[in-house]
């Protein structure tokens, strides 16, 4: 982990809107680490979604630079991977088809049907969804839908991974099943990751750096905090571990005592 991969700076975010401008964003500044798991962390409505946006290119920052491995973030790319909290399958294909797509989509012309299957078939074994492979949206539950979505965009072999609150919609113990799927699959490709949280339990255990948004207009960083436990992780150790309680009382106190709650939405 020692490359300079994602580089923002000074970037800012105005949008224009019917009752005129509003600043989003204002001069954040992050760089991030070739391997790096790095959780955006901060209350409803302040710009995380904006942020995690720009890195993946939909979006363009109104000033400021973005970069992605030393080229200038000048659009989407199958080499910045994006996960949303809705799945986005396609219901007609089944699960093998979605990814199948997303394989094609990058790996056309250059490899052949069989590499591409393989490919395929190498994504879905990756979340453990090999025996679904023929199965439609409608027919699995809403984590394995969310594992199909995350195959998929492993399938394209990204550079990053940016995912927008990839469990929000998922009852507790599917997201604690897939926050240690997702430790387990970082930890086998080392894709860098972004990921975009309200749960801080979460953000202390899968990241290495959690980045703190203030709240909006205007947001930027307010502060991060660097988790320093040792990986693989282990969550029900890790309930009884001071730093890690040390660490989510930081995450905590930035939230509700240096941020406090924004009057309309919490987090
Ligand atoms: N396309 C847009 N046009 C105008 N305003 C926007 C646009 N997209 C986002 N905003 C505003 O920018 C601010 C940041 O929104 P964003 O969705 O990034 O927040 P967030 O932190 O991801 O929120 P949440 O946690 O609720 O998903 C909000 O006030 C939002 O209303």
């Amino acid at each position: 982990m020692s490359a300079k991969f994602i580089e923002i700076s000074h970037a800012e975010m105005v949008f224009n809107t019917k009752k005129g401008q509003f600043h989003a964003l204002a001069d954040v500044n992050l760089t991030v680490q070739q391997g790096e798991f790095i959780t955006l962390i901060g209350h409803s409505g302040c710009g995380k979604s904006t942020l995690l946006n720009l890195i993946a290119g939909l979006t363009t920052a109104t000033h400021g630079v973005l970069l992605c491995n030393g080229r200038e973030i000048a659009g989407p790319s199958p080499e910045r991977a994006v996960v949303f909290q809705n799945h986005s399958l396609l219901p007609w294909l089944t699960c093998y088809e979605n990814i199948y797509l997303a394989v094609e989509r990058v790996f056309g012309g250059k490899e052949t049907g069989k590499q591409m299957q393989e490919r395929t078939m190498a994504a879905l074994a990756l979340v453990n969804l090999t025996a679904a492979a023929q199965k439609r949206p409608h027919e699995i539950s809403g984590g394995m839908k969310q594992r199909v979505g995350i195959a998929r965009a492993l399938s394209m072999e990204p550079k990053v991974l940016l995912m927008d609150e990839p469990f929000g919609a998922l009852d507790a113990l599917t997201r604690a099943h897939l926050q240690d799927e997702l430790l387990r699959i970082v930890a086998a490709t080392g894709a860098t990751t972004v990921m975009v949280t309200h749960d801080v339990d979460e953000a202390v255990l899968l990241s290495d750096r959690i980045v703190m948004m203030t709240n909006g207009p205007a947001a930027t960083i307010g502060d991060i905090v660097n988790v320093r436990l040792a990986r693989p992780r282990d969550r029900l150790e890790l309930a009884q571990d001071p730093l890690y309680i040390e660490y989510r009382t930081s995450v905590l106190e930035f939230l509700y005592h240096r941020q406090g709650r924004p009057a309309q939405k919490a987090a």
